[in-house]
């Protein structure tokens, strides 16, 4: 079976000028590492915040067949910050559900959970689930929104993600 693709994308000025590592995107790949069972591979780009370059990238990801695309940084409310216009430009479908519960479950970690824009669609076969920047947020959001994941990757007709359920719990309708 063909390796399933998932895109890495950290939207950071500082991280794209190696200011700072990228413990975040990389954070994002140790995440799937842990769940997934079977082969999948990372496509990964750490990237400034500039929204044409955020947008051809995502479109590039779903060429590639990335089924699902996680993107971190640039979410909040700074001049700067972009990447959910980007991908709200990219997608057909908005899935708004993603944003809601993620900054629900941030705010019991940060009460600045709520300057988080971050949010979800769909790209011709391909999920797009913006993440903010701090390292600390990955796990907090991806554990909250991983569940539904593979379930909506096989209604839009991307891949089918089989995952460890010893690490985490998936929904998905019983055939
Ligand atoms: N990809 C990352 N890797 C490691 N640390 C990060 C990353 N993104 C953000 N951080 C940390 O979180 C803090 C707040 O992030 P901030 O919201 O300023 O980042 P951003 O807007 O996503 O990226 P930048 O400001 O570099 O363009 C940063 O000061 C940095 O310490
Ligand atoms: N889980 C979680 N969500 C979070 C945070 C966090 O530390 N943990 N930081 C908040 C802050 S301080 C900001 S400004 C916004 C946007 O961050 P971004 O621009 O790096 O994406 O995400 C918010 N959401």
């Amino acid at each position: 079976m063909d390796k399933i693709k998932i895109g890495v994308l950290t939207c950071s000025d500082r991280a794209a000028a190696n200011i700072y590592e990228d413990i975040s995107g990389k954070e994002i790949m140790c995440f799937f590492e842990e769940v997934l069972v079977g082969a999948w591979e990372p496509i990964y780009q750490v990237i400034p915040d500039d929204k044409e370059n955020i947008v051809s990238t995502l479109k590039s990801m779903a060429v590639e067949q990335c089924a699902l695309i996680v993107t971190t940084g640039g979410t909040g409310p700074a001049p700067r910050d972009v990447t959910p216009e980007a991908t709200e430009e990219v997608c057909d479908k908005m899935l708004p559900g993603f944003g809601e519960l993620m900054r629900q479950v941030s705010m019991q970690y940060v009460p600045t959970a709520i300057l988080s824009r971050q949010t979800a669609g769909i790209y011709k076969q391909s999920l797009i689930v913006n993440l903010p920047g701090k390292p600390s947020a990955i796990r907090q959001c991806l554990e909250a929104v991983f569940p539904a994941i593979p379930y909506c990757l096989e209604l839009i007709g991307a891949s089918y993600l089989e995952c460890d359920e010893s690490k985490i719990k998936v929904f998905r309708l019983k055939t």
